[in-house]
């Protein structure tokens, strides 16, 4: 189960709506990845004209939680009137805080990121930051009362997997919140060891909607999060430096 303030979810899967091929394909894959929690840029949503083309029209809404997220916001004040817009549009109550400082890398700017998550706690939101893998950044998110923790794999749309591990890891040890490794996934392989590392799920987007074949890819970020979790659970052998045989020599009649 992933416990985000006050909602649950069986899927540790989040994912992104955009940059399918078609309205079709994104409804497929996001069948097949049995993702609960979908995200969406409010910015390209025309949220209070039912008139306009809506990207998210062929899902049945129902059936997720939404978390809208703040992109193309570069300041604390934007950020804080995007989720407001998606609030007033009775969307949800969660929002993704993505405040980016650096259009060339689109990493997060942290003191926005921290202003944004500080105001919008304070309205009331159940607030997730996407964040560098800073792990002091990290800590003072939670200490600020973010609801989860948003750490990215690399940069955005970048498909480069987990660039530091180690500070991942160290972020999840000491964090009270679940850690949703959000950008930068590229295949199931990284998002199996984000999950194997103890993330408590992954956020991901252009792995799926860019892949050849989006659907297959959902279908396989599913299962590679699924086998990373239960890795995880199941308590992975130490790392050795040298060979131990895998069969006990003892008791064997032949010399
Ligand atoms: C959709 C969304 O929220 C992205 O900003 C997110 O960070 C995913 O990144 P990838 O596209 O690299 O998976």
């Amino acid at each position: 189960m992933l416990k985000i303030g006050n909602f649950t979810f069986e899927s540790r899967l989040l994912l992104g709506t955009g940059k399918y091929p078609n309205f079709d394909v994104q409804k497929e894959a996001v069948e097949v990845s049995g993702a609960e929690i979908l995200t969406f840029t409010v910015r390209r949503m025309n949220i209070f004209e039912p008139s306009q083309p809506n990207f998210l029209e062929k899902l049945n809404l129902e059936k997720y939680s939404l978390l809208p997220n703040t992109a193309g916001a570069k300041t604390a004040k934007e950020a804080v009137r995007h989720a407001k817009l998606a609030k007033a549009s009775g969307l949800c109550d969660m929002v993704k805080v993505e405040v980016i400082g650096c259009d060339k890398t689109l990493l997060p700017d942290p003191v926005e990121t921290l202003k944004a998550t500080e105001e919008l706690l304070k309205e009331g939101f159940t607030v997730l930051p996407y964040t560098s893998d800073d792990v002091v950044l990290a800590r003072k998110l939670e200490e600020l009362g973010a609801h989860a923790i948003m750490p990215g794999a690399s940069p955005i749309g970048s498909g480069q997997g987990i660039i530091n591990p180690l500070n991942l890891s160290f972020i999840i040890e000491q964090s009270h919140v679940p850690v949703i490794v959000d950008a930068g996934i590229g295949s199931p392989a990284d998002a199996a060891l984000a999950m194997e590392l103890g993330a408590d799920g992954v956020l991901l987007n252009t792995a799926v909607s860019a892949a050849e074949n989006p659907v297959k890819m959902a279908e396989a970020m599913k299962l590679g999060i699924e086998a990373g979790r239960l890795g995880f659970e199941a308590g992975r052998i130490p790392k050795k430096r040298f060979a131990t045989a895998s069969s006990p020599m003892e008791g064997m009649s032949i010399g």
